[in-house]
């Protein structure tokens, strides 16, 4: 078995083997069949040279391990980065991505920082304290979802959009109202794992790191030993190299919750039986270290994701974080004929949907979840109906309203250019992997926000949806010819293809689509 070494490891290796092991030094040099620092890789032999390394002392690298999978668990959802999120420091956020509604943004703010003050409140008066959801009133595509997906990200709360109109009065078909509290849960779910697979990466890494390096040296390898393989493991030089593992049996009894205190005892249990203390049937495997790295960290981290922490910690965050925004409001309110879609009276979703937003206990599959402090942002255009004509309890229920303004060019335009990851940045990124050179020029973007606009007031009115829909007009040739392209400009010597959008080009494609609505209405 042979595996091979880049030629910046091989440096460190050399050198770690000349300036701190010098009486190990032939044994180790003699690993080398080639160390040449010119040569792209250096070649060495593995398994049966590396018997005769296998010396002294372990590392206590699982100490650490656990210590940092224990802080990681703890910490999940970032509280002291929550305690900075100030309404003003809520909107500045917001303001990186959405354009304008500085209404809507405050409003969410107050909303989001009103539950950091909640929990910071005694027990008694906590319980007392309701949440104040709101009521977003703007047309479509203009941010209004946006603004709660952001808002739910920044704070890593759980969140579900949901259209009202999915929901029927209880015994029709369809969508039965407390479906939202456990969509909201399998949200929360997903996001509980998310989290802790992201806080547990350095310590089930770390873990791996011991477990293999301890599976390459053997239990009693010199420290420098050690710490020579360690160098080559992190700088992936074992990775094809082959290790055997004594894993541990992937069947490991689940975790203990106490107190929101997370029990470690089967974590430390495993660690234990591979230090050689604990008694557990052998499961001696031969892999990669790669494939070994990546089974270790799938165990390590699968022990967790299995464990009453994570559902417990999910219904908790749907509970105390969770937000739901709930679309289409209007369309379950007609004040005059009370009946909704002409089957199903909407003033019976909207009592439907009262208690959930008033505060009860919805059973789900994994416990029962009380919907007391979810924070719900109801949102809807209200071109017909009005928010008066919704049943009182419901207004009562979303006191705070906001209204969203609809999109001009001018906000088209910011909209384009302002956010981080904006649509054009998306749109140079994507084409420069194909080795395009994608620019705009500055009029050609007000021309394309102008076009928008009148897209819209031409045809449906679908807000900032409409950029998209120009956008991909604009660059659908480039988008399809740009391998093409890039061969041919490589052919005469240049490096990239550049691609120009001007006013004049966008006035090309637009104009005529513009003039033929009957088109347009296809492909805009
Ligand atoms: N003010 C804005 N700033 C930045 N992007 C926006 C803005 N308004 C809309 N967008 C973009 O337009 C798209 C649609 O917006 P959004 O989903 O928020 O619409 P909405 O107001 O919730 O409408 P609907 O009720 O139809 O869902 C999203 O991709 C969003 O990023």
């Amino acid at each position: 078995m042979t595996f091979s070494l880049s030629n910046q490891c091989a440096r460190h290796f050399c050198q770690f083997i000349t300036s701190r092991v010098p009486s190990r030094q032939t044994t180790l040099s003699a690993l080398f069949t080639q160390a040449a620092p010119s040569s792209a890789s250096s070649t060495f032999h593995s398994n049966s040279q590396l018997q005769q390394i296998r010396g002294a002392q372990t590392m206590p690298m699982m100490q650490s391990a656990q210590d940092s999978t224990a802080s990681a668990l703890n910490d999940l959802f970032d509280a002291e980065a929550r305690n900075m999120l100030t309404p003003t420091a809520i909107v500045d956020q917001l303001d990186r991505y959405i354009v304008g509604q500085p209404e809507a943004k405050r409003a969410v703010a107050i909303a989001l920082r009103n539950r950091w003050r909640r929990q910071q409140l005694p027990g008694q008066v906590r319980d007392e304290v309701i949440p104040k959801n709101i009521l977003m009133i703007g047309p479509t595509g203009c941010g209004k979802t946006e603004i709660a997906r952001r808002l739910a990200k920044l704070v890593n709360a759980p969140f579900i959009k949901v259209e009202a109109t999915k929901y029927t009065e209880l015994g029709y078909v369809g969508k039965d109202v407390e479906d939202i509290v456990k969509d909201l849960v399998e949200a929360s779910v997903s996001l509980v794992r998310q989290r802790l697979r992201e806080r547990m990466a350095a310590a089930t890494a770390e873990k791996a790191e011991a477990l293999i390096l301890e599976g390459m040296v053997g239990k009693h390898a010199d420290k420098s030993v050690l710490d020579a393989f360690r160098d080559m493991y992190r700088c992936g030089s074992l990775d094809e190299h082959t290790v055997s593992l004594d894993l541990p049996q992937s069947d490991n009894k689940k975790m203990n919750f106490e107190n929101g205190i997370i029990m470690l005892d089967s974590f430390l249990r495993s660690d234990r039986a591979f230090g050689g203390s604990g008694k557990r049937q052998e499961n001696k495997k031969q892999m990669k270290v790669r494939e070994a790295r990546a089974a270790i960290e799938e165990q390590e981290s699968e022990k967790v994701m299995q464990s009453d922490f994570v559902t417990k910690e999910a219904i908790r965050a749907a509970e105390e974080d969770g937000i739901v925004f709930i679309d289409e409001i209007d369309k379950i309110v007609d004040g005059k004929s009370g009946r909704m879609g002409g089957s199903v009276s909407s003033e019976g979703v909207q009592r439907d949907l009262l208690p959930i937003i008033e505060g009860s206990v919805v059973q789900t599959k994994y416990g029962n979840v009380t919907t007391d402090h979810v924070l719900f942002i109801c949102s809807g255009a209200f071109h017909k109906a009005k928010p008066s004509d919704m049943l009182a309890e419901l207004q009562g229920r979303l006191p705070i309203r906001v209204e969203l303004k609809g999109l001009g060019a001018n906000e088209m335009y910011r909209i384009l250019t302002e956010p981080d990851a904006n649509m054009i940045k998306q749109q140079q990124a994507l084409l420069a992997t194909e080795g395009v050179d994608l620019e705009f020029t500055d009029a050609a973007l007000r021309a394309l926000s102008q076009a928008a606009e009148t897209a819209n007031r031409f045809l449906d009115n679908i807000g900032a949806r409409r950029l998209h829909t120009v956008l991909e007009r604009i660059l659908a040739d480039v988008s399809f010819s740009a391998p093409e392209k890039v061969e041919e400009a490589r052919k005469s010597g240049l490096e990239r293809f550049h691609y120009l959008v001007d006013e004049k080009k966008v006035a090309e494609i637009m104009e005529p689509l513009l003039k033929k609505q009957d088109l347009s209405r296809y492909v805009l």
